[in-house]
C-alpha cells in the first residue's frame, strides 16, 4: 500500500465563525459550546481518502477581520485552506473574500486548493447569507464548497475529505506519478 501523504490545512476565517468547531468535532468528534478565541492551535489526524491514507497537519488560525495582515507563514508550507464564513454573518462572509484575494496575492498563484464553507446552519433563524449565494461564489473561485453545522456534526468530515481530493486535482500530473503502480 503507498505511504500515507503528508498535508498541511489552514483553517480561515472572521472571528468567531466555528474555526475552531469545525476542527476539534472533526478532528475529536465532540462540539464545545463555550467561545475561547484561538491565537493558534496545531491538530493532527490520519484520514484516508478514496483508498489513500493522509497524516493531516490542521492548523486552526486565529479570526481575520479585513484589516489584518495575512501571516506569511500561512503561505509557505501549507497545501490547502479551508475558508470559514458563517451563514448568520454577512461580515465573515465578506472578509472571507478578502482572505483569498490575499491568498492570492501573496502567493503569486491564479489558484490555490480552497474549500468554502458556510458554518453554521443549524442557526435558522438567524440565517442572512442563502445557500445559493455561497455556491455561487464558490462557482465563481471554481473551488467546493460546503455548508457545515460544527454543533450537529453536519458535513464536517466532507469538509475536509473534499479539500484532500481538491490538493490531489490541483497537484495534478506530480502528484500521479508518486501515486503510480505498476501491475
Ligand atoms: N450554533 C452553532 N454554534 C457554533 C457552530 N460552530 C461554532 N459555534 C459557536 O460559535 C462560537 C465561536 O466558535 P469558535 O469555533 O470558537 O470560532 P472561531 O472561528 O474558532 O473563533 P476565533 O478563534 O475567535 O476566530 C462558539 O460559541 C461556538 O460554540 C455551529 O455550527 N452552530
Amino acid at each position: 500500500m503507498a505511504p500515507p501523504k503528508q498535508r498541511k490545512v489552514a483553517v480561515m476565517g472572521f472571528r468567531a465563525v466555528g474555526k475552531s468547531s469545525l476542527t476539534i468535532q472533526f478532528v475529536e468528534g465532540q462540539f464545545v459550546d463555550s467561545y475561547d478565541p484561538t491565537i493558534e492551535n496545531t491538530f493532527n489526524k490520519t484520514i484516508k481518502v478514496r483508498g489513500q491514507e493522509f497524516n493531516l497537519q490542521l492548523v486552526d488560525t486565529a479570526g481575520q477581520d479585513e484589516y489584518s495582515i495575512f501571516p506569511q507563514a500561512y503561505t509557505m508550507d501549507v497545501h490547502g485552506y479551508v475558508l470559514v464564513y458563517s451563514v448568520t454573518s454577512r461580515k465573515s462572509y465578506e472578509v472571507v473574500q478578502v482572505i483569498r484575494d490575499k491568498l492570492l496575492d501573496l502567493t503569486g498563484a491564479q489558484n490555490v486548493p480552497i474549500v468554502l464553507v458556510g458554518n453554521k446552519t443549524d442557526l435558522h433563524m438567524e440565517r442572512v447569507i442563502p445557500q445559493d449565494e455561497g455556491k455561487g461564489l464558490a462557482e465563481q473561485w471554481k473551488c467546493p464548497f460546503a455548508e457545515s453545522s460544527a454543533k450537529e456534526k453536519d458535513s464536517v468530515n466532507s469538509v475536509f475529505q473534499q479539500l484532500i481530493m481538491e490538493i490531489e486535482r490541483q497537484n495534478g500530473g506530480g502528484q500521479q506519478k508518486e501515486d503510480c503502480t505498476i501491475l
